[in-house]
Formats: structure tokens, C-alpha cells, sequence
């Protein structure tokens, strides 16, 4: 099956500077796919280039199959920007059908599929002006008008990132509804969004793609370098004395409670059979020992240096 994104070698200057430098990209179709970096690492970039906003200087690619520029796409994909903008005097529904009009929508498939889109965002029966809408209220809006030409492409720029724990929840449920359909490609910088609801992700990094995959499968593969124990001992602070400065423990930080603590380890399986000898030869009891796998934080800051 043909990709839905195939990107190879991408690369874009601004003068002297390299913002993407070789960036390479496989989505499928149908995914839901996380494009996951910090500020600045190159993802509205990609993004512009990907919808033929902006012109890349080298690399190739195939937004399913064309060129970005073909004419042949606009029809074929939807975008919704981080902020989306609608004139503050119309309702929902005349978005809807100034957006239909675009795609030159008949009236009947127009009425149809605003009905059907703003029930799918909530807001059907809203008849107040956009101006006043929430946030949340404008981005599920944004959504609905990116979808008026079942697009089999939706693109989303930080589609959560200014919106409330609700407001993301709503959004979030709306992109999993979308699976299967639709191929949603976004970008975050927001880790939970992308474990919540991607199938695939990919983290950018300087300009280029320093993981990539299933999500199961970046974790397997990235996992193994570091994992996490909880542990809780009667005196946890003599604990983290003595473990730190060991070679497998890469980092101890406090937990929840004053007994607990959450170990960063090289080696999640040798860290399992060390910490038990560890705790027994200071004398303390050991309560709890809880390993996890990496999570996409994890994950991230090793690959990344975020927050170095
Ligand atoms: N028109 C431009 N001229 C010069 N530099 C630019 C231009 N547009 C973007 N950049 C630079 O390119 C880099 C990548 O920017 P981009 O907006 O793609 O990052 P991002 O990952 O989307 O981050 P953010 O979440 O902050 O938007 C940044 O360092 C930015 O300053």
C-alpha cells in the first residue's frame, strides 16, 4: 500500500541555518501518527512542507504518492493549525458551509456531513457566534472544518496544546474515533497525548528523526537503556545515599510518599535482582519493588536531551 507521508532526506535552510537536516518519515495509511519534538525542533516545518506551505530545499516528498505541490492533493487532505482563526461573527455551521463551498460540496452532501461532523466535535445545536466560543470550542471547530472534505490526510499542529485537561480529553477521544478512516498525522510536544492515542510515532530532533515506529516498538527498542523502579523501603533516604553513584542506577529521585522512590536504571532486568541484596545489606525491609518499562518520557529525554 502506498504510504500515506513518505519522506526521505528532507532537509530546509533558513540562509546559513539547517532546521531540517535529513529528516526522514513513513506514515501509514489509517494511523494515527505522533510527530513528537521540543520548541524549535523542526515539526511545523515539516508540517508546511508536507501541505505545500513552504518549499523544501532538498530531500524528497510523497504525501500519498504526489508531491506535495499537486494539484491533485488539495482535495485529498485536511488541516487544522495550532490556533485556528474563523470569522468571530459566523456560526459553526456557516464555517461548515463556507469550507463546503470551497471544495464545491453539493448542498445535500454539504448539510449532510456538517450535521454529522459537528455532532462528532460536540457541537451540535451550538448556535452562538464563534467570537465568543472557548478554546477548546474553536479547536474541535478547526477539526470539524478540516474533516468537511473527508480528507484522507488530517493534519493537526499542536492540536491540544492550549487547551484544558477537558478540552484535550475531548480532542484526544476525537482523533482515536478517527482510526481506521482517516490518517492523522500531528504534532505535540506532549508526551501523554501521543502515548494516549498514536498507533506510530516519530521523534524529531534537530532537524532530524531520532526515533521512529510502532509505538510498542519504539518503546522495545529505546526501553531497554532505561527503565524505572519504584521502590519503597522503612528509610528511604539512607537507600538513596547508598545507591547513588552505582553504575546501573542512572538517576534516584523522591516519589509520592517520603518511603518511596523512583530509580532511573541502565538495565531494568539486572536492576530487579541488585536492589533486593542492596536493600537487605543495609538492613533495611523492603516494602514494595514496582519496575516499569520506559515510558515515551523516558524515552525522550535520553534521546533527545530534553531538559539538560
Ligand atoms: N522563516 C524562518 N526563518 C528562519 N528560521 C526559521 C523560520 N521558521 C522557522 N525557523 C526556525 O526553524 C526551527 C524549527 O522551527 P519549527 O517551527 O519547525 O519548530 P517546531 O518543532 O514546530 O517548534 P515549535 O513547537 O516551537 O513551533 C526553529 O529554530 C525556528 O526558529
Amino acid at each position: 500500500m502506498t504510504a500515506a507521508i513518505d519522506v526521505s532526506g528532507l532537509v530546509k535552510t533558513y540562509g546559513e541555518r539547517r532546521v531540517l537536516d535529513g529528516l526522514d518519515l513513513r506514515v501509514d495509511q489509517g494511523s494515527v501518527f505522533g510527530f513528537l519534538g521540543a520548541n524549535g525542533a523542526g515539526k511545523t516545518t515539516t508540517l508546511r512542507i508536507l501541505l505545500a506551505l513552504a518549499r523544501h530545499s532538498a530531500g524528497t516528498v510523497r504525501v500519498l504518492g504526489h508531491e506535495p505541490a499537486d494539484p491533485r492533493l488539495r482535495a485529498l487532505l485536511g488541516y487544522c493549525p495550532d490556533v485556528p482563526g474563523f470569522p468571530a461573527w459566523m456560526t459553526a455551521r456557516e464555517v461548515m458551509e463556507t469550507c463546503a463551498s470551497l471544495f464545491r460540496l453539493p448542498a445535500r452532501a454539504t448539510h449532510r456531513r456538517t450535521d454529522e461532523l459537528l455532532e462528532l466535535t460536540g457541537l451540535a445545536g451550538v448556535d452562538s457566534r464563534v467570537g465568543g466560543y472557548s478554546r477548546g470550542m474553536r479547536q474541535r471547530l478547526g477539526i470539524a472544518q478540516a474533516l468537511i472534505n473527508t480528507p484522507r490526510i488530517l493534519f493537526l499542529d499542536e492540536p491540544t496544546s492550549a487547551l484544558d485537561p477537558l478540552g484535550r480529553r475531548v480532542v484526544l477521544e476525537l482523533l482515536s474515533e478517527l482510526r481506521g478512516h482517516t490518517t492523522v498525522f500531528f504534532s505535540t510536544h506532549l508526551l501523554p497525548d501521543v502515548e494516549r492515542v498514536c498507533d506510530s510515532v516519530a521523534i524529531v530532533d534537530g532537524g532530524r528523526v531520532v526515533a521512529a515506529g510502532p509505538l510498542a516498538q519504539v518503546r522495545a527498542a529505546y526501553g531497554g537503556v532505561q527503565g524505572r523502579l519504584l521502590v519503597e523501603v522503612d528509610d528511604a533516604q539512607r537507600l538513596r545515599a547508598a545507591l547513588t553513584g552505582l553504575p546501573w542506577v542512572a538517576g534516584v529521585t523522591d516519589d509520592l510518599t517520603p518511603s518511596t522512590l523512583a530509580l532511573t536504571v541502565t538495565d531494568l532486568d539486572e536492576a530487579t535482582v541488585r536492589l533486593p541484596a542492596e536493600v537487605t545489606a543495609l538492613g533495611l525491609r523492603l516494602r514494595r519493588l514496582e519496575p516499569r518499562d520506559a515510558s515515551l518520557e523516558d524515552i525522550f529525554v535520553g534521546l533527545t536531551g530534553a531538559g539538560r
